[in-house]
């Protein structure tokens, strides 16, 4: 009997649907499912997950296993079971859902070397080739047709790989680095006495005194020592040198003192109710709705605690890397090194030496962004979603998971706590509540007593009728001063970064596009035009390229501009932006919004980054200038975001005692989200919102499932979505659904590739995915398959 594993490849593709079989060699004997291997794939060593065992008499024609990756399984059976889960539910292959928890993604590459058997005979009749691999142990192709270039290193190889006189071994090179760092160590053994035996010698008896209450420090602390006192130390036996693994953490320096509140009723009840849970070591997801500055956080550390004592691990979820450093700041606050901060800016070494850190428990705590929610853990107690209405959690490519679902899967399989928090929940998660399938927690007030701010709406048509065409409007430029007087800070919200948003022709009205997207080209300070769907620049042009005038003009104002504007209306503040352009180096949200925090800059001005979750001392206004943009999408959730953005947004002000206030500019006043957001009545607005939802039964009393068709050319997209349209009505006879298009995507064409969708609501959402896959829809090349979408465009 063989023992054959069957592996899924660690590839993003969606047709590998199958796994394939290996043969396990005698020598990964103890090889057994959720371990990391190396096969033989095509022409190529790739990547792959072992999902089963199987004894066999007969694997003719089956490959062999060449490495194994890791120590120890890296997927356990909760992980496995969440894959697999994802797989099903997402309609993916588990490949694509497994390689979601491999940090990178990347796969790793393998080096083919040769190594010569121990002959009996001692090789007398062997050729000098033989000789030299005995001599010095394996070596690879390359290395060998170096030292022998007359030889035709391949047959050679093959003969005496075919006599049994060499061997194929096959080596991983791991892509991620591992760091080393040089330590000084105290010989325990060593019985001189330093004070008679370095009486001449005053660095080298000051060096071992050192050593001696220390014992070991890192080599790089001892600068003050040269190499030759080193040396000669470790000459007469006082001290050695060794050369030990680290594991890297940029999070490391984080300074911290210990704080501890006393908490209120409400947490201290919204505390005990998930404790009570906890005991009794079952899964139930709970939601915390707290208001704006509620202290959500609080209660978060303090279920950790819970969790920590009985050394089972958590994990915290950000919506976005800019909210992760606040939060890792109030947790090294309480749990000081007992976490590790896993997102995509940083290095796979790094990210790989954070998840050793909490194999060997040697932390408990993963703060991170969406893709945390994979990190292995052994022993999971809790997840914890903080703001977890955002979007940001739907990942946008494929597989098109959702971080809350994949959360609740994981908990769920582990027996743990799922913790979702929100100001302002998402519809689909109060309704679970209202249904009582998720426990509602509310921390219905402010800390601290504070209120929460005075929200002014200001009618920029009446701006307009007046004559006035600043981004600022009176209101506004009366609130940013007399803020600036009382010496207190404001953050403004403007969702478009760069300068002038679009480029146009006054002769003709020709806008100024990308040649690869459907969309305008925006103006950027240094004088280049930039789409901000490909990235791809245009120098901006001297004349019309439609009508050869010179009348081009730029329009719209991004957070550039806005800045701008701002310098010159306030010429002694000091403006601090925050967009993506300012935020593409490591750790520049962090210095960003430490520099704001320390009052550095009174003005923080950027896009929806701003707006969420922190918590500044000193910030007394917000103003929230793109409303419009958002409530007017013609997508079924706008006037969710635009409630959601709003409520958040105003919320950062007057946080600590001081009256807030907000100015929220729009040309729709009256618009509900608007009206709802500056009464902060989530309630009411849940209500009207659900209304709206039935009439038109959109989620949550329904599933939507979206089918994205692409193509390079428009008129073969547009009969191609037609046809599918036809066929799904067909396939979906016996199905109780709604298919509603094709219709064009809301960008019609990104990176020269055109996009339709078809959407499908439906209460029988299993059914039409198990039609979907039996008509393969699912492994169309032209088609990606989005189930729960977040946008209906
Ligand atoms: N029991 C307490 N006593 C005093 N201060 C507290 C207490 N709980 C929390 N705080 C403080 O109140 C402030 C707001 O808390 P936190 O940032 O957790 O609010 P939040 O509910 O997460 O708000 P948001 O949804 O706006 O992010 C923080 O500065 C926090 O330190
Ligand atoms: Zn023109
Ligand atoms: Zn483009």
């Amino acid at each position: 009997m063989n023992k054959v594993a069957k592996i899924f490849i660690n590839m993003p593709i969606k047709t590998i649907a199958k796994g394939y079989s290996y043969i396990v060699p005698d020598q990964f004997s103890y090889l057994d499912i959720g371990w990391r291997v190396c096969v033989p794939f095509g022409h190529q060593y790739l990547e792959g997950f072992v999902v089963e065992i199987a004894f066999v008499e007969n694997c003719d024609g089956l490959k062999e296993v060449v490495a194994v990756i890791d120590k120890s399984a890296w997927f356990n059976q909760e992980m496995m079971d969440t894959a697999k889960w994802i797989a099903s539910y997402y309609l993916c292959s588990l490949g694509e859902s497994m390689r979601l928890f491999i940090p990178g993604k990347k796969s790793i590459s393998v080096d083919l070397f040769y190594e010569a058997i121990a002959l009996e005979e001692n090789g007398i009749n062997c050729c000098c080739i033989y000789k030299y691999l005995q001599a010095n142990g394996p070596l690879n192709l390359n290395c060998l047709k170096k030292y022998f270039p007359t030889y035709d290193m391949e047959k050679v190889l093959e003969r005496l790989l075919s006599e049994g006189k060499i061997k194929k071994v096959y080596k991983i090179r791991s892509r991620a680095k591992e760091k080393f760092e040089k330590f000084v160590m105290i010989n325990e053994f060593c019985d001189k006495d330093p004070n008679i035996y370095l009486k001449n010698k005053p660095a080298q008896l000051r060096l071992v005194n050192l050593m001696l209450t220390k014992r070991k420090l890192p080599r790089k602390t001892l600068m003050e020592f040269s190499s030759s006192v080193i040396h000669a130390l470790e000459k007469d036996g006082f001290i050695h040198v060794v050369n030990e693994r680290v594991l890297r953490d940029s999070y490391k320096d984080y300074h911290f003192q210990m704080v501890k509140k006393s908490l209120n009723p409400s947490q201290e009840n919204a505390i005990e109710q998930v404790t009570a849970k906890i005991c009794e070591k079952k899964h139930d997801t709970f939601l915390l709705y707290g208001v704006t500055g509620s202290g959500k956080t609080e209660v978060y550390i303090n279920i950790v605690e819970k969790i920590r004592k009985l050394d089972k691990q958590a994990i915290i979820l950000v919506p976005e890397i800019a909210l992760a450093s606040q939060m890792i700041q109030r947790f090294k606050e309480n749990f000081s090194n007992d976490i590790v901060v896993m997102h995509s800016k940083l290095s796979i070494e790094e990210r790989n030496d954070a998840i050793e850190r909490l194999h060997n428990k040697e932390v408990g705590i993963v703060i991170g962004a969406r893709s945390a929610v994979f990190v292995p853990l052994d022993d999971l107690g809790v997840i914890i979603i903080d703001e977890e209405h955002e979007v940001s959690y739907k990942q946008e490519e494929r597989p098109y998971y959702h971080t809350r679902e994949v959360a609740k899967m994981r908990t769920f399989y582990s027996n743990a706590i799922l913790l979702l928090g929100s100001a302002t929940p998402s519809l689909e998660s109060y309704y679970k509540a209202q249904c009582s399938e998720y426990k509602l927690l509310s921390l219905p007030k402010r800390v601290n007593n504070s209120n929460l701010p005075s929200v002014h709406i200001v009618d920029m048509r009446n701006e307009l009728a007046k004559g006035k065409r600043s981004i600022l409007s009176d209101d506004l430029y009366a609130l940013i001063k007399k803020t600036l007087e009382n010496k207190e800070q404001i953050i403004i919200l403007l969702n478009r970064r760069g300068h002038s948003t679009f480029v146009l022709c006054r002769e003709c009205g020709h806008i100024i596009k990308c040649n690869h997207c459907d969309v305008p080209m925006v103006y950027h300070f240094s004088g280049i035009l930039r789409c901000h769907y490909c990235d791809s620049v245009k120098t901006v042009p001297q004349e019309c390229p439609h009508c050869y005038s010179r009348y081009i003009k730029y329009f719209g104002t991004g957070t550039q501009k806005l800045e701008e504007e701002l310098y010159r209306l306030f010429p002694n503040a000091s403006v601090l932006r925050m967009d993506r352009d300012t935020t593409t180096k490591k750790m520049a949200y962090e210095k960003i919004l430490d520099d704001f925090r320390k009052e550095k800059y009174q003005i923080l001005l950027g896009t929806q980054m701003v707006a969420k979750g922190h918590d500044f001392k000193n910030v007394t206004a917000v103003a929230i200038l793109s409303i419009d943009s958002t409530i007017n999408i013609p997508d079924f959730r706008a006037a969710e975001r635009g409630f959601q953005l709003l409520t958040q947004a105003s919320g950062r002000a007057g946080r600590h005692g001081n009256q807030g206030n907000v100015i929220v500019q729009t040309y729709n006043p009256c618009h509900y989200a608007i009206t709802h957001a500056k009464e902060h009545d989530f309630i009411s607005f849940y209500h009207e919102e659900m209304n709206f939802r039935k009439i038109l039964n959109y989620p949550p009393y329904n599933q939507l499932l979206k089918i994205i068709i692409f193509d390079m050319v428009e008129e073969i997209l547009i009969k191609k979505a037609e046809i599918l349209a036809r066929k799904l009505h067909l396939m979906m006879k016996s199905v109780k659904c709604n298919i509603i298009g094709p219709f064009s995507a809301n960008v019609v064409k990104v990176k020269d590739i055109y996009k339709m969708n078809i959407l499908i609501k439906s209460r029988e959402m299993g059914k039409i995915k198990q039609l979907l896959c039996e008509n393969e829809l699912d492994k169309r090349k032209d088609i990606t398959i989005d189930v729960d979408p977040m946008n209906s465009l």
